[in-house]
């Protein structure tokens, strides 16, 4: 008997419900209206219905099933009237829903099913890419980051491949792969040493590939607890030049000189991937992730250095992780990841 142990779905259309309006004026528009199975749009969703990464990792697993719950909660959202006067009222299909990756998580099976997983995902997000929309991938535990950015690498390597060398004017012209910058919202460094990939290892995983192709590490992590990493976790961090705000930072320290931070990290890098562990919240704004926050930033902040990042117009990759609906209050968590998820969309679809 053969067992498929990695799958992919594609779109479920009867996710992308809301309210009926029919008695509104055309500006009462809701994302769910704006959505079709992914076929070359400006935005295309992908989901990574896995949490092997999280269970590998000790964590509390359930995070598989958050894709379709927080393509619900965004459904049902608004679309900003600074978005349907960017496209004159006529609002074409913004969305694509290119489906889920599932990755049938038991502990029989071998331990490459996360691996398998995370390439398959990849090859969704880098596809994406290459057709000119901006991926954004749904989790799922933080494994994910892995794979998106394996997405974004191939992207952007394959395109190198094809024009590293071109002769023009007869000289012999050669490109350089652009410099990636992963932005992180996060309780958690996730550089954890392992022998096996987990949702606690993939920027460590990230540094390695990118080291192996002597390309540079740019990795900041916003949000850290002192309290949720330890001594050994903090020395890799300085050892790899990561760049760390850390929670207490993002309260305490004024927001012109966080902003700052950021913006210089973001002038170093050609490209950006960014990525958000909901995690990073505090656990009564966001209760259902597998490791709840007793501090957290504030939600507020993160929604406004989300939109200075998306303002760069550098993002080519995002990805929002580790909702996990086993814990979630009133679906308060699948609201904020919404919240969060349609901050990028328009924030993208109003400066590219
Ligand atoms: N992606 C999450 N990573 C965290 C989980 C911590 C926990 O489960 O307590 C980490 O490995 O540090
Ligand atoms: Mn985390
Ligand atoms: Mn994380």
């Amino acid at each position: 008997m053969t067992i498929t142990t990695v799958s992919h779905t594609v779109a479920d259309m009867t996710r992308w419900t809301g309210r009926a309006e029919p008695f509104e004026t055309a500006r009462a528009r809701y994302w769910y209206q704006l959505a079709q199975p992914y076929e070359q749009q400006p935005v295309g969703l992908i989901g990574f219905a896995c949490d092997q990464g999280v269970r590998r990792n000790q964590g509390r697993v359930g995070a598989r099933v958050a894709p379709p719950l927080i393509r619900q909660a965004f459904a049902a959202l608004p679309v900003i009237k600074e978005l349907q006067q960017r496209f004159d009222g006529q609002l074409p299909t913004l969305l694509g829903d290119a489906g889920d990756i599932h990755c049938h998580d038991n502990d029989d099976f071998a331990a490459s099913i996360l691996e398998a997983a995370q390439t398959t995902y990849a090859d969704k997000v880098s596809h994406i890419i290459k057709q000119g929309g901006l991926p954004i991938g749904l989790g799922g535990g933080h494994a994910i980051a892995y794979g998106s950015f394996l997405g974004l690498w191939q992207a952007l390597t394959k395109r190198h491949d094809d024009t590293n060398v071109s002769v023009i004017n007869s000289k012999t012209v050669t490109r350089t792969t652009p410099t990636i910058g992963v932005i992180n919202f996060d309780a958690h460094l996730d550089i954890r040493q392992s022998d096996v990939a987990t949702s606690g290892t993939p920027f460590r995983q990230i540094a390695e590939h990118l080291d192996t192709h002597d390309q540079p590490f740019h990795y900041c992590c916003i949000g850290v607890s002192r309290f949720s990493n330890t001594a050994a976790l903090f020395d890799r961090a300085e050892q790899l030049g990561v760049q760390v705000i850390s929670d207490e930072d993002c309260h305490f320290q004024p927001w012109e000189s966080l902003a700052k931070q950021v913006d210089t990290f973001i002038s170093q890098v050609d490209v950006l991937y960014i990525t958000i562990d909901m995690d990073c919240l505090p656990s009564s704004v966001v209760p259902g992730v597998s490791a709840p926050a007793a501090y957290g930033i504030e939600l507020s902040f993160v929604e406004r250095m989300v939109k200075r990042i998306m303002a760069s117009n550098k993002v080519k990759m995002a990805d929002i992780a580790e909702i996990n609906p086993t814990f979630d209050v009133d679906n308060r968590s699948c609201k904020v990841a919404a919240r969060l998820l349609a901050t990028i969309v328009e924030q993208h679809l109003l400066v590219s």
